[in-house]
């Protein structure tokens, strides 16, 4: 399948893929702490909402306002920070409407959320995949010219096999992995400073060995990350001490 272009109004330099084996595990997180990483480094970032049956981006980012068009394209969003955003809860008349579309229809959204939107110039957009290696998944695989995918993991065995078929999917897709991230992976008692590994011992060292994926990260789980992502604040995280750098994207 020929990959898609961009439009006149768009000049897109790089295009990252998060994606989950599985719903939950925090990618929708991690996409937002990455594009607020990568913009406080300087870049011109956007994320292109593509999990279309449970769009959360927006919300993180407490954008409420509609996507507006500019007579040919639609036109995205801005968060505080300046990272350009495209959901399909910015197209809804009411963001609480379950969207009950058929696979086709939410492949064609996603096309359209590259194809027909004015990204300006961007050094990176990132993709929040939709959750799973299933059809939707794999358009968006096969139609947007990706260039690397991070993937996001919780330290629990099932994961590991899910993992594992993502990286085969990557594999397929000849998509390279650029980093692997386990998210929830500890917890550090804000009391005494004592860190737990609440799901077991961490495996993303033995994971990214084993796919051969060359850059990993941990995040803790924090209560402060969940609270911000309810308040729309998800750019004001605190990023010091996460080491998002790890993943080296560019
Ligand atoms: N490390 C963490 N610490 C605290 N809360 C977290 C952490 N990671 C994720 N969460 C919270 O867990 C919930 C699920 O996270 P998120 O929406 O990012 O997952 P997801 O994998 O994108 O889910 P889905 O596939 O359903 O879209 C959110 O409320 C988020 O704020």
């Amino acid at each position: 399948m020929e990959k898609l272009k961009t439009n006149d109004q768009s000049s897109i330099r790089k295009v990252i893929a998060v994606l989950s084996g599985k719903g939950g595990v925090g990618k929708s997180l991690v996409s937002c702490l990455l594009a607020s990483s990568l913009k406080k480094q300087g870049y011109r970032v956007g994320i292109l909402d593509a999990d279309i049956t449970g769009p959360s981006i927006p919300k993180a980012f407490g954008i409420t306002d509609h996507a507006t068009s500019d007579g040919v394209n639609m036109v995205p969003q801005k968060s505080k920070g300046g990272i350009q955003v495209m959901s399909v809860n910015l197209i809804l008349d009411n963001p609480a409407s379950p969207v009950l579309w058929r696979a086709p229809i939410i492949s064609k959204a996603i096309r359209q959320f590259y194809e027909n939107v004015s990204w300006g110039d961007l050094d990176f957009l990132l993709v929040d995949m939709p959750p799973g290696t299933g059809d939707v998944a794999l358009t968006v695989f096969q139609s947007l010219p990706v260039d690397g995918l991070v993937l996001v993991t919780t330290p629990q065995d099932l994961v590991e096999l899910i993992v594992e078929k993502s990286a085969n999917m990557a594999d397929l897709m000849n998509i390279p992995i650029l980093g692997l991230v386990e998210n929830m992976s500890y917890f550090t008692c804000p009391h005494c400073g004592e860190k737990t590994e609440i799901y077991g011992p961490s495996k993303v060292q033995d994971m990214a060995r084993r796919y051969g994926i060359d850059k990993y990260l941990q995040l803790p789980i924090n209560p402060d990350f969940a609270k911000k992502v309810d308040q729309g604040m998800v750019e004001y995280i605190d990023l010091s001490d996460l080491d998002l750098f790890a993943l080296s994207l560019d």
